[in-house]
């Protein structure tokens, strides 16, 4: 049984799929101050939220059973990612859901601004009847900047070009054939975007690069009497400047639906600024854009904690593509690991320092969740946690110095892994296969081939290549009530040194590796237990 803690008025719908489900508990509670939130935490498997909610390094830590932190929405800017990640705590948020929504409000709100619809109201409500104060302005053959042309820049961009609008943005991260596709204009620096700019609008995340991105420089840079609307996040734009500017007439006038600090105080002068339109972070807030981020967080937190399926875990990078598709090549990429680890180990080499990764083609879809799956199978059964996880495993191995690679060749077979470990002069690769529809397998340990399906426990021994070995290993783990369940022996040439892969059920213990290795010809004996089992 999982327990799941919902925060922040998230849609029913979702939160009815995670009830459905018996192996949930599904707790609601409206948003909670810190001390609350963190004395409840400790309880429980998931919380799913939104911006409301601060998940900060301390609840993270507190929350000892943590597995996900589910966000219905996009930004994550008030997540502590990393400490997440390090603590092998999936962060899942629903990037897709509200995007219309937040681009429909750019233009009602700029809209709105533009034709003054706020104030008209009001004069209507107190009695007024004045049509001569409420001169607007068109979109029509203006200049629309887009700083971000994300997934919201892009829709804003479709939407902008049915007002007659020039549309131009700034984003170095999207390729000129996107640009070309939405029919923007790439502005090549955020200074040449500012120049031309009539209708500035934000959509991009809060990052380094990002806060304070729009400040009193950049807004003395825009066209004289320009609209600045910020639905992205507080803090990109500079409170106190954009104040300053509204205040001196500068710009027409702005719309902000974020703020540096939420919810926005009761006395901040903003609320008094000249043609300001402010909104209470109401983006993301309708019917549709609620449902749709609710369902999509609730049932890939639902999969994450039942069925182990991190495919939408933004801090398991690069496991594109079906997690149940890559899940065989994961198994055998992190017991190819392990065994690679536990070999070098045997032969007096303890300390990994790089960790190299070959896919084949038709696996480079998934290497981020397979190199994952690498880190785990060197690192298990070597570090004490027993949060190892696909999400922390390679913050933890880097963490230890180790150098982690993953490159794609197409000299690998179908559906095949080849994970090599080194340090020192001692180098060791372990192959395997995951073959669709077929049991994986380990196809070869350095330079012997074999063929053996890593389950529960592997022993690996490498002997002289003289008759009767098998049978002395096979009667002595029959002594110990070792059941062996494939034994493949390899050998590079005759009569010299031979290698065998012993896949055997339950564990061996270090008594049986001991005798193995007094066995005569017997030279090396390694025992993997497979802790993923
Ligand atoms: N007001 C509201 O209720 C809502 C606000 N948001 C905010 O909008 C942001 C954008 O959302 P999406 O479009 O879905 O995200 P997205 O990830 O699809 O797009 C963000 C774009 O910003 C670009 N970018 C990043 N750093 C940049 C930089 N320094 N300069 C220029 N471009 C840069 C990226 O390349 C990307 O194309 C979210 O991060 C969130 O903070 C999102 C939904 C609702
Ligand atoms: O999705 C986002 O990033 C938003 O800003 C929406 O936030 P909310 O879920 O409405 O608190």
């Amino acid at each position: 049984m999982f327990r799941v803690l919902v925060t922040d008025e998230v849609d029913q719908e979702g939160l009815a799929l995670l009830a459905a489900e018996p192996l949930l508990q599904v707790d609601e509670v409206p948003t909670l101050p810190k001390d609350e939130l963190l004395a409840r935490i400790g309880d429980y498997d998931a919380i799913v939220g939104r911006s409301a909610t601060r998940i900060s390094a301390d609840l993270l830590k507190a929350g000892t059973k943590l597995k996900v932190v589910g966000r219905a929405g996009v930004g994550i800017d008030n997540i502590a990612l990393d400490v997440a990640t390090s603590l092998g705590i999936a962060v899942i948020n629903a990037p897709a859901g509200n995007t219309v929504a937040v681009a429909e409000l750019f233009f009602g709100a700029t809209i709105g601004l533009l034709r003054q619809l706020p104030r008209a109201d009001h004069v209507m409500n107190n009695g007024g009847w004045d049509r001569n104060s409420f001169l607007g302005r068109e979109l029509k053959g203006k200049t629309l900047g887009i700083v971000g042309l994300g997934r919201i820049g892009s829709e804003v961009a479709a939407r902008a070009h049915a007002f007659g609008m020039t549309v131009v943005a700034f984003d170095p991260y999207i390729a000129d054939e996107r640009f070309t596709a939405l029919r923007v204009r790439r502005a090549p620096s955020l200074d040449a975007l500012l120049a031309e700019a009539n209708i500035l609008t934000l959509h991009v995340p809060l990052t380094d690069e990002t806060k304070g991105m729009i400040g009193k420089r950049e807004l003395s840079r825009l066209p004289n009497r320009s609209v600045v609307v910020n639905m992205a996040r507080g803090g990109i734009v500079d409170e106190p400047a954009l104040l300053a500017a509204l205040e001196a007439d500068q710009l027409r006038g702005a719309v902000l639906d974020v703020f540096s600090a939420e919810p926005l105080v009761a006395d901040s002068p903003l609320r008094k600024a000249p043609n300001l339109l402010l909104l209470p972070h109401l983006g993301a807030n309708t019917v549709e854009a609620q449902r749709n981020v609710s369902r999509d967080v609730c049932l890939a937190v639902r999969d994450a904690l039942i069925r182990n399926d991190l495919s939408k875990s933004i801090n398991v990078a690069g496991g594109a593509g079906e997690w149940g598709d890559l899940q065989p090549a994961m198994m055998v990429a992190r017991r190819a690991a392990a065994v690679a680890r536990a070999v070098l180990a045997d032969q007096g080499m303890r300390a990994v320092r790089r960790v190299a990764l070959r896919v084949s083609p038709d696996l480079a879809h998934g290497t981020g969740a397979i190199l994952a799956a690498v880190a785990a199978g060197v690192l298990e059964g070597v570090i004490e946690t027993d949060r190892l996880n696909l999400i922390n495993a390679r913050a933890l191995a880097e963490a230890r110095g180790l150098e982690l690679s993953v490159a794609e060749s197409s000299e690998l077979g179908a559906r095949a892994i080849e994970v090599a470990l080194s340090g020192g002069m001692q180098q060791l690769a372990v192959s395997g296969v995951a073959p669709e529809g077929s049991t994986p397998r380990l196809t070869q340990i350095g330079s012997f081939h074999i063929d053996v399906n890593p389950k529960q426990t592997l022993l690996i021994l490498t002997n002289h290549d003289v008759p009767g070995v098998i049978g002395r290993v096979g009667t002595l783990l029959g002594e110990q009530s070792v059941n062996i369940a494939e034994y493949h022996q390899a050998r590079l040439a005759q009569g010299g040194d031979a290698l065998a892969a012993v896949s055997v059920d339950g564990e061996v213990s270090e008594t049986t590796r001991r005798a193995l290795l007094e066995l005569p010809d017997v030279i090396t004996a390694s025992v993997v237990h497979f802790r993923d089992e």
